[in-house]
């Protein structure tokens, strides 16, 4: 036993010295690698400097109709082997390493290696078919395939996602307010310079984007979107300008593109810029001014010419007034400024604006004509939608699902929206359709009185308003703020930022 031990380690050691020698290494490699493909391979030759064949297995000589291999000796490969690339071989010295031979049977994967002299001249080239079969490589070439197609399907539908959803068309309204608004933004795509598009949660600051990269010279590039209030802070930075692979641990390791690089050549829409945190203020402004920057981690310089469009429902003057916007990026962006009105201020849209969504719910629904009775429109002019048309959405989606007639009355709007009541002074604006003021149900007598025993600022009064409309929100969805964002018909962080306005205890 000790013996057999002693000659283990012996042959161990032998071949340990065998090894440490790599110029003998390198010859057993290749005389392994050789005997290797020639045992397993379909077929193996050998040609001479000028191409002519010197050696060729049987198999290999009979698949190409040499019953004896001796009858192709000498012969030009091309003349044995049809459509054969030894010749390339032998006069670059180059490696075809893998190929696919045609034959008058299946195509062959095939090898070819120069052979090489002790001063490196190429002396010939030998041959080895590989696989008889391409279907071989079935696993590798379908998975290729695959991996291929999924890249084809990802790339076709993120550039669909990029692609602008709405155009000037989907925006509804003839008000002046609503034509105005859209008069100015049709000139804003024609022009190349930023756009800041300001007005409350709702109003259509992102419909408006959209229509414009559409109707601008960037429409076939991408449109891309970054949520500021939606990103934490501390990856903003990266969610802009991206990273290079190992700048980050975890799932960024491999690298990540930035919204600014994707956004080349189209439109970067930046929502709710008044979220954005001061140093990446200063950040987006000398990118703005230099149009490049560099990645995190990386010394690669990204063009920048992206279109700017920023859209925000923040007071921006006075956020700058505070410090906390600073006001030479507020200068850049403010060279187009569009102010989108708030719904209660372009009342005669809502008729329109009610059956263009009511018309949405039927062909969604697959159902028949919908109507709003007199009544229940005169409650929808009286309302002050603080969550502007997306609350319209909602408060009109909300009653057609509750409603049992294709015809929608006061009562199973006023669950959502209250009955006009107390809303005195809040829906009489002078754009108001069908009687306007006397038409307000908030302008009856009862109010009129309350108004006039409690003379109260408007300021004041919202700010109570707003103040029970949410805590009420809150207590109905026990605390649930993206519920309660939700029934209100404003985003979620728009309601979380109300919250902390007004002193509410969520
Ligand atoms: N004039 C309009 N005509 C038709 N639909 C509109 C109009 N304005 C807004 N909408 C619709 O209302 C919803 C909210 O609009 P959008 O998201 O553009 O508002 P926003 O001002 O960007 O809101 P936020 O400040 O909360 O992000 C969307 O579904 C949009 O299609």
């Amino acid at each position: 036993m000790r013996g057999a031990i002693r000659n283990v380690e012996m042959n161990a050691n032998d071949s340990g010295k065998l090894l440490a020698d790599y110029g003998h290494v390198r010859k057993l490699a290749m005389q392994s690698l050789f005997d290797t493909l020639d045992a397993s391979s379909e077929g193996t030759v050998v040609v001479d400097q000028d191409a002519r064949i010197v050696w060729i297995n049987q198999d290999y000589a009979a698949r190409f109709g040499f019953a004896d291999p001796r009858n192709a000796i000498g012969r030009d490969c091309e003349a044995v082997i049809p459509h054969s690339l030894m010749r390339e071989v032998v006069t670059s010295g180059e490696p075809i390493l893998l190929d696919i031979l045609e034959t008058s049977r299946d195509p062959l994967v095939v090898t070819r290696l120069p052979i090489k002299d002790g001063q490196g001249n190429t002396i010939g080239a030998v041959g080895f078919a590989l696989f008889a079969e391409l279907k071989a490589l079935t696993p590798l070439f379908s998975q290729y395939s695959r991996l291929q197609a999924e890249l084809i399907a990802t790339r076709q539908s993120l550039a669909q996602a990029r692609r602008a959803k709405y155009t000037f068309s989907s925006f509804v309204g003839t008000s002046a307010a609503s034509l105005e608004t859209k008069r100015l933004a049709r000139r804003a795509a024609q022009l190349g310079s930023p756009v800041l598009l300001l007005g409350e949660t709702g109003t259509g600051k992102e419909l408006l984007a959209h229509a414009i990269h559409g109707a601008s010279g960037r429409a076939d590039r991408p449109l891309v979107t970054v949520n500021v209030a939606a990103i934490p802070d501390t990856l903003l930075e990266l969610e802009f300008f991206g990273a290079a692979a190992g700048a980050y641990t975890g799932a960024d390791r491999k690298g990540r593109v930035g919204k600014f690089e994707l956004a080349h050549g189209g439109t970067l829409f930046l929502d709710e810029i008044g979220d954005m945190p001061l140093p990446l203020q200063g950040k987006l402004l000398r990118v703005l001014q230099d149009k490049e920057f560099e990645p995190l981690g990386s010394n690669r310089i990204v063009r920048a010419d992206a279109r700017i469009i920023a859209a925000t429902s923040a007071d921006l003057p006075a956020l700058v007034a505070q410090g906390r916007f600073r006001a030479d990026l507020y200068y850049r962006l403010n060279v187009l400024t569009i102010h989108v009105p708030p719904l209660r201020e372009r009342l005669s849209d809502i008729e329109a604006m009610s059956y263009a969504i009511l018309d949405r719910l039927c062909s969604q629904r697959d159902a028949g004509h919908l109507e709003l009775d007199e009544e229940a429109l005169r409650l929808l002019c009286a309302y002050h939608w603080p969550g502007n048309v997306r609350e319209l959405q909602n408060t009109l989606e909300r009653a057609v699902m509750l409603s049992d007639s294709e015809r929608i009355d006061a009562r199973s709007l006023a669950r959502f929206i209250g009955d006009g009541h107390g809303m005195a002074g809040l829906g009489t604006h002078a754009d108001a359709p069908r009687g306007g003021e006397d038409a307000a149900p908030g302008k009856d007598d009862a109010s009129e009185a309350t108004a006039a025993a409690t003379p109260q600022r408007y300021e004041e009064a919202m700010r109570a308003f707003e103040q029970r409309l949410l805590s009420d929100a809150l207590r109905a969805t026990g605390g649930r703020v993206a519920e309660a964002a939700s029934r209100l018909g404003i985003g979620r962080a728009t309601l979380y930022k109300k919250i902390a306005a007004l002193g509410i205890e969520p």
